[in-house]
């Protein structure tokens, strides 16, 4: 049988149960990249096997909930996890019916969705007797036609093999991005890394130099329960490196602080961060590097 891989974006309206669905599909084994790390594009939230179909589950940031201070440009990235997706997932909540919030998605969905295959998950089944569910789904396909509907309940497990099943039949045949190995023990260094590359994306956007890969160099668990870790952040060009050091260093202090706090809050310990931008040369050999370890795989060949 060939192998599948692909990308599916899960949105819906907070508390819609994105987590807890994630959660059961992706399993134990790969909850260490639940958390943050990123590709190009998105974040990748999880990944699931199944048979020969590697599922990759990626996140839409601030999609439905932007922040005051979240600009445009962050939203256009955040709509772009979705729009990139092979697979997109609406989840909404059976009791609560199609709320001005998922009124909201649908219109945007109306926009990205074109041409790509979008299916409806209703949630939290349990709550609700099967007439309102039929009402629902006939109201929800009126208003968008999806591919396919499915009634779950992430919290039983109710549904969630029959999606799980559909979505390693809808991703598109090609090789996996992941190493089967690799996800299971994805090195901590590499998603402290990526957590620093997210905020040089947020903050730099546009402005981020194209070819700019973050490593960490060193990792110290200190006895005091503190972790230092260095990182370097290399970019392709000398000139790229004022992008990233910002006037008098500022850009690279508010990065630094950013990633530190999210490093963090990830590891449960006190961390010290180290970052130093450096240029790097020979990049074509580096960027190939970084694709076979499955990273950035997208850089280049877009
Ligand atoms: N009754 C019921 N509750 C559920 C079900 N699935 C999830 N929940 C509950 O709904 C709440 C929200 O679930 P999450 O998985 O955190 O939702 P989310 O969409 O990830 O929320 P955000 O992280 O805020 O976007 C939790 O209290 C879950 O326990 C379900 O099938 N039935």
């Amino acid at each position: 049988m060939p192998t599948r891989a692909g990308f599916v974006a899960l949105i819906g309206e907070p508390n819609a149960g994105k987590s807890t669905l994630l959660n059961r599909m992706v399993g134990a084994k790969v909850s260490i990249v639940t958390h943050k790390v990123q590709t190009t594009r998105a974040r990748i939230r999880g990944i699931a096997m199944e048979g020969e179909s590697q599922i990759v589950f990626v996140d839409t940031p601030g999609l439905f909930r932007p922040r005051r201070r979240l600009d445009r440009a962050m939203v256009a990235a955040a709509w772009g996890g979705a729009a990139d997706a092979d697979v997109v997932v609406l989840m909404i909540e059976a009791h609560r019916g199609v709320t001005p919030g998922v009124e909201a998605i649908l219109e945007r969905l109306a926009e990205i969705g074109q041409g790509r295959t979008v299916a409806l998950a209703i949630n939290k089944i349990d709550r609700v007797e099967a007439p309102v569910l039929l009402d629902l789904t006939r109201d929800m396909n009126e208003r968008f036609s999806f591919e396919k509907t499915f009634m779950i309940s992430a919290e039983k497990g109710f549904g969630v093999a029959d999606l799980r099943k559909w979505l390693a039949e809808t991703v598109p045949e090609g090789p996996w991005f992941y190493p089967e190995d690799q996800i299971a023990d994805m090195p901590m260094r590499m998603i402290a890394a990526e957590m620093t590359r997210e905020k040089l994306t947020l903050r730099l956007h546009e402005e981020l130099p194209y070819q700019l890969t973050v490593e960490t160099e060193a990792w110290e668990d200190r006895k005091d329960g503190s972790t230092r870790i260095d990182q370097v952040v290399y970019v392709g060009r000398d000139g790229h490196k004022g992008i990233v050091l910002g006037k008098r260093g500022e850009t690279i202090k508010t990065i630094g602080q950013l990633a530190r706090a999210e490093i963090s809050a990830f590891l449960e310990r006190p961390v010290h961060l180290f970052l130093t931008v450096r240029v790097r040369e020979n990049w074509q050999d580096e960027a190939e590097r970084y694709s076979e370890m499955g990273l950035d795989f997208r850089d280049g060949s877009e």
